[in-house]
């Protein structure tokens, strides 16, 4: 595990927006088309703001999110609303989107249409996550019911996870799927995530579900 200290949330914005983008484009140097993962909540619209402006062939880019929450693409809680509205604009207005969601009561009614949807597109170039001060990633959550599925040597791309903490049903790329990744990135801002990261790093996966992806993952941090 590789943690980067920035000077502060814009110079992380600017410094990893650049860092993915020049990875994509080594990604299609030599691949036809490049898969790039990024999650949803509330850390990643500064990078995305930066990223959607890089010169790179935008249009051989496949955008997935790492997990979505069960509700309409135009809910303010989608991931994939956030990530049509901050990354899918300007030049990656010409990437192709992969959303996790399709118009069904439950994800569980979903998920085989999905999983066969994206299976062709992963393992992902390159992977950026998040992170709760729960120590979650994607949708990974501690205690929630499907997280031994999901943290499965053998499970499938994409399951699904619900959990009383949270208001509603979600879907979640695996910890298989997320760890296949050529390249992984975490981004966490604050302090009380540092903290947590700290205690995840010795904990089980099955209590700090963020553990799984740390030991291959490059963490950037600014307060
Ligand atoms: O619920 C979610 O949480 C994590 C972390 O979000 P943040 O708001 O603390 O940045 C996020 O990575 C994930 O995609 C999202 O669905």
């Amino acid at each position: 595990m590789k943690l980067i200290d920035y000077a502060d949330r814009d110079m992380l914005a600017i410094d990893l927006a650049q860092q993915l983008a020049g990875e994509l484009t080594a990604a299609l140097m030599h691949e036809e088309r490049a898969t790039l993962i990024v999650p949803g909540g509330t850390t990643p619209a500064p990078i995305f703001d930066a990223l959607c402006a890089a010169d790179l062939d935008w249009a051989r880019v496949d955008v997935m999110p790492s997990d979505e929450r069960w509700v309409p693409e135009d809910h303010p809680r989608s991931n994939g609303r956030l990530i049509r509205e901050r990354l899918l604009v300007g030049r990656a207005a010409a990437a192709r989107f992969l959303p996790l969601y399709a118009t069904a009561d439950t994800p569980e009614l979903a998920l085989g249409q999905l999983e066969q949807v994206i299976r062709p597109y992963l393992p992902a170039a390159v992977a950026l996550l998040g992170m709760g001060e729960d120590m979650h990633t994607a949708s990974l959550f501690p205690d929630a019911d499907g997280l031994a599925q999901a943290l499965a040597a053998d499970a499938p791309s994409l399951v699904a996870i619900r959990t009383a903490a949270q208001p509603e049903p979600r879907v979640s790329l695996s910890a298989r799927a997320l760890r296949g990744s050529l390249s992984l990135h975490l981004v966490i801002t604050g302090q009380a995530k540092r903290d947590a990261l700290s205690v995840a790093r010795n904990q089980p996966p099955e209590r700090a579900p963020v553990a799984t992806i740390l030991e291959n993952a490059e963490i950037h941090w600014a307060a």
